[in-house]
């Protein structure tokens, strides 16, 4: 059994290190020829907990990295785990998409190979049986089902867990017809994942499926940002005490009833706009996925008119961010709602200073000489007119009355209470903790 697959991200990368780890014969394809030279070298090009040694694992083994399409002419199952980014409109560029499959359905002409094509990019309902299926039959002069098999096979890993999520998937979603493919890849996923549940449906319910899961994580982000903004008019309410005790209904659960700034990343921001975007254009006006787009946007507004408040305006304002990753223990910023809220402060021309564990690189790319970078906590504090805490990186918190006195004014937005059952000596804010 030969497995390729195609794109080196978060989700590709994290698959083939763990089917190499695995001791399946494994050959990873990027176009990036750089990343590829990384990789093969054992070197991850983000940071992610276990991927480098998992990675290593693979590579003592039997896998390859290459930018070599052709390789994939010998393989039995090909995934696709290219990107596909969002466009202006709220829809999916499926640019990347549409170049692999391309070149995956040219060598799949007159070659003999009984191969099965597994769609793990995310995708709205309907691109595989309108743009994924034509050109790979077109291309091949095959047909699927009969001369190779095609299955819709989305992804659920979150980043910082992604080698922990392959492993261990919540469930295995196998979109497409009851061919014999369909059993060839059942058989796969039930030996690779022996207690795990596997769905077999159609590619539009199986794309849908991706997009459900998204949607109702993001609803339940602004379900409980909504009521952390209620909260804090409620003098001494605890959102946190209020997320705890909900969540011990099992109907509820206690999972992502974590309020904040809003929810950034890859992938709920871009995931919701193409579903809002794909409903409307079918006609169904999605009023409750657009409320929960509205609150996301909404909290950093009423952040930043804090902030505005309490310092008397922005403009030549020292301001400090601390964390810049769109969540803990990552180095990604991409759609990070710190990032966000830098670019809207440097727009009303405050001077930023910020600090991440791991993320300054990645934050550099963006911003390069527009905002300070500090490489310490205490640093980044001095001399600040206000901190405004993003991020829940666990070395926050260490911060305490001694590490904010160098603070020019001791000004303290705490938008994950990190600092809520400390007693801080400033001026203290929480988000979902009333005053
Ligand atoms: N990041 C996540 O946590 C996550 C989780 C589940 C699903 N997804 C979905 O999976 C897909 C991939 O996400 P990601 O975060 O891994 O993306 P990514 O941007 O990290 O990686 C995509 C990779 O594909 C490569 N690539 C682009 N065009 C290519 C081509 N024509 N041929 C070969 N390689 C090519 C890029 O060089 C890049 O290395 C997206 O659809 C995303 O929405 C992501
Ligand atoms: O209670 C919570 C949980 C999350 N977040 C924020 O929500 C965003 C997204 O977090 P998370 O879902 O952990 O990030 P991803 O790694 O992007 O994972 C999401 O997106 C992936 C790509 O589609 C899916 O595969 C995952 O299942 C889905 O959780 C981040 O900004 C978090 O800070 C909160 O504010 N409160």
């Amino acid at each position: 059994m030969k497995i390729a697959i195609i794109g080196l991200g978060f989700v590709g990368l994290s698959l083939t290190s763990v089917l190499a780890a695995k001791g399946y014969e494994t050959i990873g394809i990027d176009i990036d020829i750089k990343k590829c030279k990384e990789i093969s070298a054992g070197n991850p090009p983000f940071f992610e907990p276990k991927l480098e040694k998992t990675l290593r694992e693979g590579l003592k083994k039997k896998l390859t990295i290459s930018n070599d399409f052709s390789l994939v002419r010998n393989c039995d199952f090909i995934f696709v785990a290219v990107g596909t980014p969002q466009k202006s409109n709220g829809a999916i560029d499926l640019s990347m998409i549409r170049k692999s499959i391309t070149k995956i359905s040219k060598s799949m002409y007159k070659n003999k190979k009984d191969q099965i094509i597994f769609i793990k990019s995310t995708v709205t309902p309907g691109t595989m049986k309108n743009v994924i299926l034509p050109i790979l039959e077109k291309n091949s002069k095959k047909k699927a089902g009969k001369e190779f098999g095609l299955i819709s096979n989305p992804e659920f890993l979150q980043e910082t867990s992604a080698i922990k999520d392959t492993k261990f998937p919540h469930a295995v979603v196998l979109g497409g017809y009851n061919t014999k493919y369909m059993k060839k890849a059942k058989h796969f996923f039930s030996k690779l994942h022996p207690n795990t549940a596997i769905i077999i449906t159609n590619h539009q319910t199986a794309e849908m499926v991706k997009y459900a899961n998204n949607s109702f994580l993001a609803t339940k982000i602004s379900f409980i940002n909504q009521l952390s903004n209620i909260c804090q008019n409620i003098p001494e309410a605890n959102i946190d005490d209020i997320s705890k005790t909900i969540g011990l209904d099992q109907r509820i659960g206690k999972l992502f009833l974590n309020a904040g700034p809003g929810y950034g990343g890859s992938c709920l921001p871009k995931d919701m706009k193409a579903l809002i975007n794909f409903a409307n254009d079918i006609g169904v006006k999605p009023s409750l996925l657009n409320a929960v787009e509205e609150i996301n946007t909404k909290q950093l507004e009423q952040i930043i008119k804090l902030v505005e408040k309490k310092l008397k305006g922005i403009s030549s304002k020292r301001i400090t961010i601390m964390g810049t990753a769109f969540k803990p223990n990552t180095d990604d910023v991409r759609d990070s709602i710190s990032i966000e809220l830098i670019k809207k402060l440097l727009k009303m021309k405050a001077n930023i200073t910020i600090y991440d564990p791991k993320a300054i690189d990645n934050t550099k790319k963006i911003f390069d000489k527009k905002i300070t970078y500090e490489d310490s906590m205490i640093r980044a504090l001095e001399n600040s007119q206000c901190a405004i805490f993003m991020t829940y990186w666990k070395e926050f918190e260490k911060i305490n009355n001694k590490s904010i006195r160098l603070m020019k004014r001791k000004l303290i937005i705490d938008c994950r209470r990190i600092f809520s059952k400390k007693n801080m000596n400033a001026e203290y804010f929480a988000l979902g903790i009333g005053k």
